[in-house]
């Protein structure tokens, strides 16, 4: 049955929704070890930032329910959990929720040390401690994505006076939906606030070449909710708004974040750089929807981002179900073809950073940080100064 939930959890066990064989196919694989969570988020099974370190946090949290910590002493146990966690952290470099929820799982681990308490139940109350940190990951998400739709649908509603009788269209790339997070979505979450207030004239998506997650993803959540919206491939944002700017009120270009540092510069999916450099020349916003989650303000500038590089094969082979020649596609069927000749020297870069200056606001769970008199962006409202995990 088709359906927008990535992640099913229930304490002991958690099910991920494989996003590879989406939209055609529905499978749930069973995630219980560090190990099942490293190969799923490597392999994109699982992807989107705050999606990936929802099921780093839960599968740790799953085995610890499950008895997999042999350790006899507090000190033991928190090294173990580090250790599992350092693990995690690997599996995807670039988006930095999953470092920012391992840095809040440990910190609710080491807290929950009680001096004087005796084994097991000085360990216990650390296990105990850190599922809770991890069930609570998953709960704020959604609660955060809700958030990030109403503020970025009443900061776009500001920005153009939209109402019922003069809507906004918007263009989305990637995919930043309910398959991305717990669900709602962080950008697409905007687009369906935008479309619930009946403010949404269109949304169009980007193919989002390679791994084409515009296509197989978002445009199955857009179809699967009703919302008028248009599939373009990535190379066609440029015409798009030259020649249907000003007939279908495109105002927004909104995408989401896998890494916003301190001055604003943000890493997000491959293609989002032109895409701003695109909207700034044809007058458009350009809208960036991010929980604080996805916030690094360890990092000063861009430069400092680490890139994740992915294999040859993601644009030099494409795979997909097979298409019968009435035209009918066979969803029961799935075929991996060869599109370019595989030996062509390949780069592929997974992400890319868009400068601070390209961008108008970046919607937060706490609101919209614009930038200020000095064209500056400034997070201390959202962040205090001194926030950290
Ligand atoms: C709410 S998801 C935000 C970003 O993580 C998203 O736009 C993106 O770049 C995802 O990349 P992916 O490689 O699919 O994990």
């Amino acid at each position: 049955m088709a359906t927008l939930q990535a992640i099913k959890y229930s304490r002991g066990k958690l099910l991920v929704l494989d996003q590879l064989r989406l939209p055609h196919e529905h499978h749930y694989d069973e995630v219980s070890t560090a190990e099942d969570a490293f190969d799923c988020i490597r392999s994109m099974r699982v992807r989107g930032a705050p999606a990936i370190a929802i099921v780093a946090a839960l599968a740790h949290a799953v085995e610890l329910y499950n008895g997999d910590c042999k350790a006899t002493t507090p000190e033991e146990t928190i090294a173990y959990i580090e250790s599992r966690l350092e693990f995690l952290k690997e599996s995807r470099p670039t988006a930095v929720d999953l470092s920012n929820a391992i840095s809040l799982l440990t910190l609710a681990a080491r807290a929950s040390k009680r001096e004087g308490l005796a084994h097991p139940a000085a360990k216990d109350a650390i296990l105990n401690s850190y599922i809770e940190a991890a069930e609570t990951i998953l709960a704020k998400d959604l609660e955060n994505n809700t958030l990030i739709g109403s503020f970025g649908a009443a900061w776009l509603q500001q920005q153009y006076g939209a109402t019922p009788s003069r809507q906004l269209s918007v263009l989305t790339h990637c995919n930043t939906g309910s398959l991305a997070t717990s669900g709602h979505g962080t950008a697409l979450g905007i687009i369906r606030t935008l479309h619930a207030q009946s403010l949404l004239r269109h949304a169009y998506c980007t193919e989002t070449r390679p791994y084409n997650q515009g296509s197989r993803l978002t445009s199955f959540e857009l179809v699967f909710e009703n919302i008028p919206a248009t599939l373009i491939a990535d190379s066609m944002a440029g015409a798009l708004f030259a020649q249907h700017r000003a007939r279908m009120n495109i105002g927004a270009v909104v995408v989401g974040a896998d890494r916003v540092v301190r001055n604003g510069d943000t890493a997000n999916k491959i293609g989002t750089y032109a895409l701003a450099v695109l909207a700034r020349h044809h007058g458009i916003k350009f809208v960036v929807a991010a929980p604080t989650t996805s916030i690094d303000l360890d990092t000063e500038t861009g430069a400092g981002i680490r890139i994740e590089e992915r294999r040859a094969e993601e644009l030099t082979q494409i795979s997909g179900a097979v298409v019968a020649a009435d035209g009918t596609v066979d969803t029961t069927r799935t075929a991996k073809v060869a599109i370019a000749d595989q030996r062509i020297a390949v780069w592929n870069p997974a992400f890319d950073v868009t400068p601070y200056d390209l961008i108008d606001a970046i919607v937060t769970e706490r609101g919209a940080v614009v930038k200020g008199p000095d064209g500056k962006f400034d997070f201390s409202l959202v962040l205090p100064e001194r926030w950290r995990w």
